[in-house]
């Protein structure tokens, strides 16, 4: 039986392509089209919106942002395997879906950008997630190229990703996020919802870029996280001697007896402006 797009079940595509999911790519396929409209809703209206995703394999997702409307896709694939999959969903949506094949973390997405709203959907690979996630965050200007991302993340991350001070997942990620963005948890999706079905429980993600954060060093920002989160558990006036410790934190007029998950990111950004 056809999808509702008119294209043909994910599954039948997966067995024709011949698309065994490999775990060193992070293959882990939703292959439930209400499941990925559900992803795609959660990044709000995409009518007249260009969508760059990441690892559309073959397609889910994809098809599930062109059906609610997005004016393109722009997606970036590294297993060729998966790119007759998507040429099919390209000649169903002429001129609406491009394929660029490589790797996401080498891809200059700020310079790729078009004119109009932008906005990040994807389903990540886990062992590249992060990394392209800080990368989103860090672009040349602010405020960014994009205008909200939507990710799927193992649930872990999700909850490091959107952590505030005094919560156990608090770390460098919950600072650099609060920092640029606001974050929220829009949804768990249960390992069973892919094939193969991955060990943890994943979430989505939904960040949209702070128009004004509080002027800061990025790198700085990054030495007081790392050194701060380093001993989580050790006071600050420890924790932070490499970098002046007692003065530096009396500088920033922070008590020196603080731990760092206390600190919220705007006293974080205190800390890097006094170095
Ligand atoms: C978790 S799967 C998601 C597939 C599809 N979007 C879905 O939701 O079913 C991750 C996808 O990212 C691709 N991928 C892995 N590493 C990549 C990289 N560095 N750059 C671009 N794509 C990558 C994989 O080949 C795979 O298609």
């Amino acid at each position: 039986m056809a999808a509702l797009d008119g294209l043909p079940p994910l599954r039948d595509v997966i067995q024709r392509h011949g698309l065994d999911a490999r775990k060193a790519l992070g293959q882990n396929f939703l292959l439930d089209l209400n499941l990925t409209q559900k992803v795609a809703r959660t990044a709000g209206g995409l009518e007249g919106t260009t969508v760059f995703e990441v690892g559309p394999g073959p397609g889910g997702l994809t098809r599930a942002i062109l059906a609610l409307g997005a004016k393109k896709v722009i997606a970036v694939e590294r297993d060729t395997r998966c790119l007759p999959a998507l040429a099919e969903i390209a000649d169903h949506y002429p001129g609406r879906l491009e394929v660029i094949e490589g790797d996401a973390l080498k891809t200059d997405f700020e310079s790729l950008a078009p004119e109009g709203p932008i906005k990040i959907i994807a389903n990540l690979p886990y062992n590249v997630g992060t990394q392209l996630l800080v990368n989103w965050l860090l672009p040349k200007t602010w405020p960014p190229f994009w205008q909200s991302l939507t990710l799927m993340f193992q649930k872990e991350v999700g909850e490091r990703i959107v952590a505030g001070e005094d919560d156990d997942h608090y770390g460098r990620l919950g600072v650099l996020c609060g920092w640029r963005t606001e974050a929220r948890m829009a949804f768990d999706v249960a390992p069973q919802a892919f094939t193969p079905p991955p060990k943890v429980t994943s979430t989505v993600v939904h960040l949209t870029p702070r128009e004004n954060p509080i002027p800061c060093s990025v790198a700085n920002l990054e030495k007081v996280t790392q050194a701060a989160f380093g001993q989580r558990r050790k006071m600050l006036r420890q924790s932070l001697k490499p970098l002046g410790g007692e003065s530096l934190l009396v500088k920033a007029g922070i008590d020196p007896a603080r731990r760092a998950e206390t600190l919220s990111v705007e006293e974080f950004c205190l800390l890097a402006n006094s170095l």
